[in-house]
């Protein structure tokens, strides 16, 4: 799998709510009512990854926030798997 140019990650990104290109990788923040929705959605998101075999960063703070960063680590880069796990995520969140 080959890593996007930054102009098809800027292309793509628009088919996402508020993701941004940030560190080589694509980046939401989520906020939640309190930590253990937090955490709630961390697992789902764990469910997704584990079943696309592709895992984000996951970074859960504040409380009741958590931030996800996706990157393909055998591309060095952003690629179409990201995009697929980041859509995922936001059909969890629904
Ligand atoms: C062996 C296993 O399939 C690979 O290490 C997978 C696991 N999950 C992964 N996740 C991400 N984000 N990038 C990868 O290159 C990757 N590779």
């Amino acid at each position: 799998m080959t890593a996007l140019t930054n102009q098809q990650i800027l292309e793509q990104l628009n088919s996402l709510k508020s993701w941004i290109y940030v560190n080589n990788s694509i980046s939401k923040e989520f906020e939640f009512k309190d930590f253990i929705q937090a955490m709630a959605f961390v697992n789902s998101v764990a469910l997704e990854a584990e079943k696309m075999d592709h895992h984000p960063d996951i970074l859960i703070y504040g409380w009741n926030k958590v931030k996800i960063n996706i990157s393909t680590h055998s591309a060095g880069g952003v690629t179409e798997k990201d995009f697929q796990l980041a859509k995922k995520i936001e059909e969890r969140i629904k």
